[in-house]
């Protein structure tokens, strides 16, 4: 059944799904390869739409899958299909440009963070609505880090108390994202680091266990076993 958005809601989504998932291996873009019968994507469209705020979804559908996209997600959600870029970042940019007016947060979540529940969707909405002008969900780092050098030797180890994995769906008010967009220099692999780079303070709520990147074979063995048993 084709789920509805909240008309009255005011998140909007934006889901980089452009990229090729050279780390998952040989295969068709990473977003359309199956997870438990069905693409990455339907699974991350499905959970986002389920989340109440939510009241546009944009994807950025790799150039030559726009058209598939369209077809792939029609049944699952109202969403807008754009053609991704070359990198994240530009993908992103593509999204937010065709965001329309109305809702007042943007998040920016991975396709490849397929499982990602909806309540995590709401709690990052929820930390922008309370005046945060940049949300990122966040795990502590649970192993010991080292500084390697070139030869692989170790430089020392890093003090982890104070470093967090980042996640998505990472939340912004609309007008910081744009602004942040419009002055971007090269690539960064996140959205806060160029909200970052204007000097916007970031704030860190808990993530999920399940919004994991799926990234490489692992990733995608563990997500069939979390669908599997309930996740
Ligand atoms: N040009 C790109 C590159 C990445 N992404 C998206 O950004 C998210 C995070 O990227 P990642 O998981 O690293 O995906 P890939 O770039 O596909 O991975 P790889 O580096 O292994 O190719 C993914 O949903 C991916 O589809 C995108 O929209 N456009
Ligand atoms: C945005 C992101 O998922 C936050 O962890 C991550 O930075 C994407 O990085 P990647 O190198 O493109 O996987």
């Amino acid at each position: 059944m084709t789920a509805q958005l909240n008309p009255r809601g005011d998140v909007a989504v934006l889901v980089p799904a452009a990229g090729a998932g050279v780390r998952l291996g040989p295969g068709r873009p990473k977003a359309l390869r199956p997870l438990a019968g069905e693409p990455l994507l339907v699974h991350a469209v499905r959970r986002l739409a389920a989340a109440p705020s939510v009241h546009t979804i944009v994807v950025a559908a790799p150039a030559a899958e726009v058209a598939a996209v369209r077809a792939l997600l029609a049944p699952v959600a109202p969403v807008t299909v754009v053609p991704g870029g070359a990198e994240r970042q530009a993908s992103v940019a593509v999204a937010l440009a065709a965001v329309p007016a109305g809702p007042e947060i943007v998040l920016v979540h991975d396709a490849a963070r397929a499982l990602t529940p909806p309540e995590l969707v709401e709690s990052v909405a929820a930390a922008v609505r309370a005046g945060h002008d940049a949300v990122i969900p966040v795990l502590p780092v649970v192993d010991t880090v080292k500084e390697v050098g070139a030869d692989e030797v170790v430089l020392g180890t890093v003090d982890r108390s104070a470093l967090r994995a980042v996640q998505t769906p990472q939340g912004f008010r609309r007008a910081v994202l744009t602004a942040a967009h419009a002055a971007a220099g090269d690539p960064l692999t996140d959205d806060a680091g160029l909200v970052e780079k204007q000097g916007v303070p970031v704030r860190c709520v808990p993530g999920s266990e399940y919004a994991l990147k799926i990234t490489r074979p692992f990733d995608l063995a563990l997500a069939e076993h979390l669908l599997a048993t309930g996740g």
